[in-house]
């Protein structure tokens, strides 16, 4: 019988532009190494991934390749899209003749920006995946999470989370999932958006971590640092 494996797909095509700086974030340094080598070491050392991907932007690559050559596995390098479903989908579709023949049978799709992600998380997810099918990473909030209207407040929104990555799903659905909101023009936010709408597939979450920091603006960069170096 054939071993199947979990891919870990790690998306660094985005611009990043919130953060400010000429180049992408996902290549700044942080606590002495680019940010997105510090996720993909995290996937290196996770058990049960056998499949390391990096989705990057074409102009990227110098960079990319730097990166995975201080990497102790190998990561397969795919261009990404004009936009995360996109680079996602082309992940997927990369993955396609090993997910049909079932080789891989679980992906979890990771944003390149959350550097302090652990290979224990990683792991929590993967298990979650296996069990129910698909599986997120989410915090309760401590506050209070209201719905915004123009200038009131117009509701709390009890039992909100704020969702993380790694986002685990059974690889065969997720990419008929992904064709699918290609072929109708579905624009999710994130992984299990495109999978709560074209799957039936459970979205289980999982318990995060306050750690597992996106940097989005520069002030991340100096979060992140800090819990890095710590
Ligand atoms: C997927 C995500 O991390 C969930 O919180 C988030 O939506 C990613 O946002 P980004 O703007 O694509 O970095």
């Amino acid at each position: 019988m054939r071993e199947s494996t979990a891919a870990g797909v790690v998306l660094a095509s985005g611009a990043g532009t919130r953060v400010g700086a000429a180049l992408n974030k996902v290549y700044l340094p942080v606590a002495g190494r680019r940010v997105v080598a510090w996720s993909l070491d995290a996937f290196a050392a996770a058990p049960g991934i056998g499949v390391l991907v990096l989705v990057i932007r074409p102009e990227d690559e110098p960079l990319a390749e730097e990166v995975l050559a201080g990497l102790s596995v190998p990561a397969e390098i795919v261009p990404g899209g004009p936009t995360r479903q996109a680079s996602e989908l082309n992940a997927l579709r990369h993955l396609g003749s090993r997910i049909a023949d079932g080789t891989v049978d679980s992906v979890l799709l990771h944003d390149g920006a959350r550097p302090l992600v652990t290979p224990e998380l990683i792991a929590a997810v993967l298990e979650r995946t296996r069990e129910d099918g698909g599986a997120v990473p989410g915090m309760a909030a401590d506050d209070v999470v209201a719905m915004a209207g123009p200038d009131t407040v117009a509701g709390p929104l009890p039992g909100a989370i704020r969702v993380q990555t790694p986002q685990g799903f059974r690889a065969e659905p997720l990419l008929a999932a992904y064709e699918q909101a290609a072929a109708e023009g579905f624009l999710g936010t994130d992984t299990a958006s495109c999978m709560e709408r074209f799957s039936a597939l459970p979205v289980r979450w999982v318990p995060g971590s306050a750690e597992n920091v996106k940097i989005t603006y520069p002030h991340d960069l100096a979060v992140a640092e800090r819990l890095l170096l710590r």
